[in-house]
């Protein structure tokens, strides 16, 4: 399997290097080469499996011949053994023909645990093979950082430095991020918003002097290892509800739309699913995309689900990247216009993403009222970033089964669900006394030179 770049002037490379190498040094964003596709009859042996065997099966083609088989299934069992739900991602059903798929039971309590205990499993296999030091860097709005700080303190061999919008996370994701003790850890608060973070990840990777002297790896989902291990749960929750003999559809809130991805590549790869709605809050610059075509920025404004606060949306890129035909050229320049504000995606390219997404926006008020309504009719407290996705999800029910993604656990925001319906949810029992542990944060200013000084510093590259 060879890995491409979405801006088609990067090295060609396998699974292995592209997960190492993160973003491309064109500036893009590793895909496929070709999506591998599964028969209706491999689709339907995955019913009753595991969730491990499950990602095997569906990860499998992907890997190509960086990992033996052995080695492959004792990762992903490594992987997913702290998870606190034996079906790892469990489904709720919240009416007739609306279920939630439960994406919190990991670590850190939100999906992001999913593909970052797998990759910290796959770094440090290909790590200990290479024997090299990496550099994580991150961006975050608060729980990539958490899941990544959680999937790689203490190892040896990797740094892991993490840039999260001062002021702009809740304070159980704050305090995930900036409580553990391994000098590995790195914490900074920028001054700015999570688009300013990202940009400065981006800068980093295209800075080649400071990338290759500090070992430069990203765990954003600009990793397509990241995608990958989003697509298993498309897959385990579909099948659960009757696929491939039956359709479904899939809500997703989505912010760096690296989540509603991998639905699509399990789409490409013969699931039957019949829409992804993306679901947005008030920073609604993919719902207007998707629906007039205009991708513009207009600033982010925080809300009470701020790990969705995004304008420039990563793996849009990659969606781009398939609706122009897999032109490069064409991705580039639109890129080039985002950086200028933004760009109009053609009618050809809308006609094509409009093939497989729909679109919704949540206000605050609706979210709040949708987690009062969901608790009152089901029982389910619901995280702000999971409400904005059953509000879009309800206004998109139709004949066929809706699958609507509950991406993080309430209690990583309780000021919001306390405003919506009047108590707070609490931590579970091994988190008690996240508040207790002493905080360990450098505050920064947005300023590329300064952040890598203060890299090579504590890396000592
Ligand atoms: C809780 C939560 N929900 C949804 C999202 C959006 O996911 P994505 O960025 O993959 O679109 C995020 C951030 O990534 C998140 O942390
Ligand atoms: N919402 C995310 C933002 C980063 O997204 P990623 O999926 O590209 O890592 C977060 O919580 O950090």
């Amino acid at each position: 399997m060879q890995y491409i770049s979405t801006r088609g002037a990067a090295p060609v490379l396998g699974f292995d290097e592209a997960m190492m190498t993160g973003l491309a040094r064109d500036g893009g964003l590793y895909v496929p080469s070709e999506i591998p596709v599964m028969t209706k009859a491999e689709i339907a042996a995955l019913a009753g499996l595991s969730y491990e065997d499950v990602a095997f099966r569906v990860m499998r083609p992907f890997i190509g011949d960086a990992f033996t088989d052995d080695e492959f299934r004792r990762l992903i069992a490594q992987a997913y053994a702290g998870f606190g739900h034996a079906a790892r991602a469990p489904l709720v059903q919240l009416e007739a023909n609306h279920f939630l798929l439960e994406l919190f039971h990991g670590p850190t309590l939100a999906f992001k645990d999913f593909a970052m205990q797998l990759i910290g499993q796959l770094f440090q296999a290909s790590l200990a093979r290479s024997g090299k030091h990496v550099t994580i860097v991150g961006a975050t709005s608060g729980d990539t950082g958490s899941a990544a700080i959680e999937a790689f303190r203490g190892l040896t061999g990797v740094d892991v430095v993490i840039l999260f919008p001062h002021g702009r996370v809740s304070d159980v994701q704050r305090r995930q991020m900036t409580t553990p003790s391994e000098p590995n850890v790195h914490a900074l608060a920028v001054d700015g918003d999570f688009d300013d973070c990202q940009a400065l990840v981006k800068d980093m990777f295209n800075d080649f002097a400071f990338r290759d002297a500090v070992g430069l790896a990203g765990v954003n989902s600009i990793n397509w290892a990241r995608v990958l291990a989003q697509v298993v749960y498309y897959f385990s929750s579909a099948v659960s509800l009757g696929a491939p003999h039956r359709p479904v559809s899939f809500t997703v809130p989505t912010g760096n739309f690296g989540d509603v991805f991998a639905g699509y590549i399990a789409r490409q790869m013969g699931l039957p699913i019949e829409r992804l709605v993306v679901a947005t809050n008030q920073n609604d610059i993919l719902h207007r995309a998707l629906s007039s075509g205009d991708y513009t920025k207009d600033g982010v404004k925080p809300s009470i689900s701020p790990s969705m606060d995004i304008q420039v949306s990563s793996n849009f890129e990659r969606a781009l990247f398939d609706a122009y035909g897999r032109d490069g050229n064409a991705v580039q320049q639109l890129m080039t216009e985002l950086k200028q504000g933004g760009f109009r995606i053609s009618q050809g390219a809308l006609g094509m993403l409009r093939e497989t997404f729909a679109s919704g926006r949540c206000s605050e008020e609706e979210t709040m009222a949708t987690i009062r309504a969901t608790y009152a009719t089901s029982g389910e407290v619901l995280c702000p970033h999971s409400a904005v996705a059953v509000k879009v999800a309800a206004d998109n029910l139709g004949t066929t089964p809706m699958i609507t993604l509950a991406t993080a656990h309430p209690a990583k925001f309780p000021d919001a669900v306390e405003q919506a319906m009047g108590s707070r949810p609490a931590l579970p029992p091994r988190m008690a006394d996240l508040f207790d542990r002493p905080e360990r944060v450098t505050r920064i200013g947005n300023d590329l030179g300064a952040i890598e000084a203060l890299i090579r510093e504590r890396t000592g590259r």
